[in-house]
């Protein structure tokens, strides 16, 4: 994608603001279209950041060739209508447990289509980010997605058969980190995440990279964010996250409990697969 191209985010909750916040910084705000049905959240964005604020979703896919999906799986299909057989758009949904299959399947095959997973550490640019794409993505198109997400942080490409565990790890984990902060000395928390990584399937690099990335972009979010806040933000309504938090209800602040959490996250993220 030029410089020229504009990038649309639908949903301008706690993600698509943190997306649209650093998307500014290298894109410009001139090319960022933000859609939200909550005028408020919507006019919040335009007013803090500059970028466009339009009046109705055909109206943000006619104006972007790149289209961010961030809204939750739940309310997603609405979305998904708008971009049936738009294959001249590269789409690319953050939701979480939505697969591949699932979203291709509501617009078609033939449209580009990105799965990612950022993490809120997107507000500071510490994001660990993974993509997965389906066949109709183009080379230089994965460069734009590869270039949206490294906007704000850190990107790697992984098997689709692996984002619901990275969802667990990397985009529920910053708020699991938050929680233990206090209580958990960060080597045995890193050793935990790194353990149920590579039970999960990531070959060892991989696993280090990803949760080093995750660990040092929390800490680095919590100098300047509020732990309950922050934890609060990374939950979205009925996702992995909450389902993560509350294996330490019964488990406390332990090693067993972050195991858990981290393992009820990914399950949680495949149940939304199913929704
Ligand atoms: N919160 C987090 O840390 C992360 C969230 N995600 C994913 O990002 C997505 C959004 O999560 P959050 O930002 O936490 O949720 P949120 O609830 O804060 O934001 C979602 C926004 O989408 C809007 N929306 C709903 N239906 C819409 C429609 N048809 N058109 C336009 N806007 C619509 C809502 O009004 C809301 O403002 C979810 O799918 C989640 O899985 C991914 C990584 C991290
Ligand atoms: O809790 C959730 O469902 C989202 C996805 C990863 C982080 N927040």
């Amino acid at each position: 994608m030029s410089h020229h191209s504009a990038v649309g985010i639908i949903g301008c909750g706690n993600m698509g603001a943190a997306l649209t916040e650093n998307l500014v910084k290298s894109w410009g705000a001139d090319r960022i279209f933000v859609f939200d049905n909550d005028t408020q959240k919507q006019n919040a964005l335009e007013r803090h950041f500059r970028v466009r604020g339009v009046s109705g979703l055909d109206d943000l896919v006619d104006s972007c060739e790149t289209i961010i999906i961030a809204v939750k799986p739940q309310d997603i299909d609405t979305v998904l209508d708008v971009l049936k057989g738009r294959w001249d758009k590269l789409v690319v949904s953050i939701a979480a447990g939505m697969t591949l299959r699932y979203l291709s399947a509501r617009i078609g095959s033939r449209v580009p289509l990105v799965r990612a997973m950022p993490n809120l550490n997107a507000v500071v640019g510490a994001s660990m980010t993974a993509i997965s794409c389906n066949g109709a993505v183009a080379e230089p198109q994965k460069e734009t997605a590869a270039r949206v997400f490294e906007s704000v942080g850190s990107v790697v490409f992984i098997k689709e058969e692996l984002m619901n565990a990275f969802t667990a790890v990397a985009g529920s984990g910053p708020a699991f980190i938050a929680y233990l902060m206090d209580d958990m000395d960060s080597e045995t928390v890193r050793d935990i995440f790194v353990k149920e990584a590579l039970a999960f399937g990531f070959d060892p690099a991989a696993a280090e990279f990803i949760v080093d990335k995750t660990m040092a972009g929390t800490q680095k979010i919590l100098q300047n964010f509020d732990r309950d806040i922050f934890i609060k933000r990374v939950c979205s309504k009925g996702g992995t996250t909450e389902a993560g938090m509350e294996a330490f209800v019964t488990r406390h602040k332990t090693a067993e409990g972050l195991s858990e959490a981290i393992r009820a996250a990914c399950r949680r993220a495949g149940e939304l697969a199913k929704i």
